[in-house]
């Protein structure tokens, strides 16, 4: 299993180094437009791997040759939020990083299982199949399952603990979906208001501390993801998929050929006018980067 991540900055970094000492693939390859800083990070990383004696091999640089034959491409390459800034703000710096790195993963890993963390997320699912033309079910993006991981963390600092099945759904922005239906531990109405709130500042709130954006629990979705892949796991995931004509979360089934199924939301009406929104802004979006690009 080969795996490499194109950007090796905060969260790329982070990605290949829970994917080496997870011992999920036998070979690492790490791709940033600074060659000195990826091949940097995959002998530190390659170096980790011998303190356990993992046989992985390990490679870094800016040349995508490395990149050949992947089985998965992490892509995290492009700028995070500064403080003040919104994802959106990203957009057209982003989606020009994309088109470069995506004409090379299609040469190099026309076979590769895509999982975009580049944010706007949902916006650069959508660009990513225009740009390589992969089949849609192989495109899948992360942010869900780190959405859903701030929803945990909040539950269990209240509670105790949390149920693994409590998901944050929809956009990944200031729109996300926490419902009713998809919370699976006993709140009362205040504490769900709370919770929920918190949860959809989570990603603020890191960037007001430190000035850019979270890694650790962006790479863990990340690796989740490709764990899914790679173990065959047909497991439901808050995902990023392709729709028609636009890229939104829903819930889906991950396995060794990518997305296997998608699922219908369960959402309440007024859920279902809030989830329409942001497909329309992510839609405008994607209109907007295709007429300024
Ligand atoms: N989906 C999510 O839930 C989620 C969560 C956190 C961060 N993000 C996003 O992930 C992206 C990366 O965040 P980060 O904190 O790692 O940023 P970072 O600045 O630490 O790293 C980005 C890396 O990309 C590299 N890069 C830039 N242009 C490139 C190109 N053309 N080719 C190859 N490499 C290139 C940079 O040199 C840098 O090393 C941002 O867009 C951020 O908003 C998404």
């Amino acid at each position: 299993m080969k795996i490499s991540v194109i950007g090796a900055g905060n969260v790329g970094a982070s990605v290949a180094y829970a994917l080496a000492l997870r011992g999920l693939c036998d070979e690492l390859a790490i791709i940033d437009i600074f060659a000195n800083h990826a091949k940097s990070k995959a002998m530190d990383i390659a170096q980790s791997t011998q303190v356990f004696n993992l046989p992985i091999k390990v490679n870094g640089g800016d040349d995508y040759t490395l990149v050949s034959k992947s089985d998965i491409v992490v892509m995290t390459a492009g700028s995070p939020r500064k403080p003040g800034q919104s994802r959106e703000d990203l957009l057209l710096i982003n989606a020009k990083v994309l088109k470069s790195v995506m004409e090379n993963v299609k040469t190099y890993a026309p076979n590769a299982i895509l999982i975009m963390v580049t944010n706007p997320l949902d916006v650069m699912v959508y660009l990513a199949q225009k740009f390589t033309g992969f089949k849609s079910s192989k495109i899948i993006g992360m942010a869900g399952e780190l959405d859903s991981a701030r929803l945990r963390y909040e539950i269990s600092n209240l509670k105790g603990d949390a149920d693994s099945k409590s998901m944050v759904v929809g956009a990944h922005n200031d729109k996300m979906i926490i419902s009713k239906n998809y919370v699976k531990d006993a709140l009362s109405d205040d504490e769900f208001k709370n919770i929920s709130d918190d949860t959809k500042n989570g990603g603020a709130k890191f960037v007001e501390l430190v000035g850019t954006s979270a890694f650790y629990a962006p790479a863990a979705g990340a690796v989740k993801l490709c764990e899914a892949i790679i173990k065959d796991k047909k497991e439901l995931q808050s995902v990023s998929v392709i729709l028609d004509g636009f890229a939104c979360g829903r819930v889906a089934s991950i396995a060794k050929d990518g997305i296997c199924e998608i699922f219908e939301l369960n959402l309440t009406q007024s859920e279902q006018e809030k989830l329409k929104e942001s497909q329309e802004e992510i839609a405008k979006n994607i209109k907007f980067v295709e007429e300024n690009l």
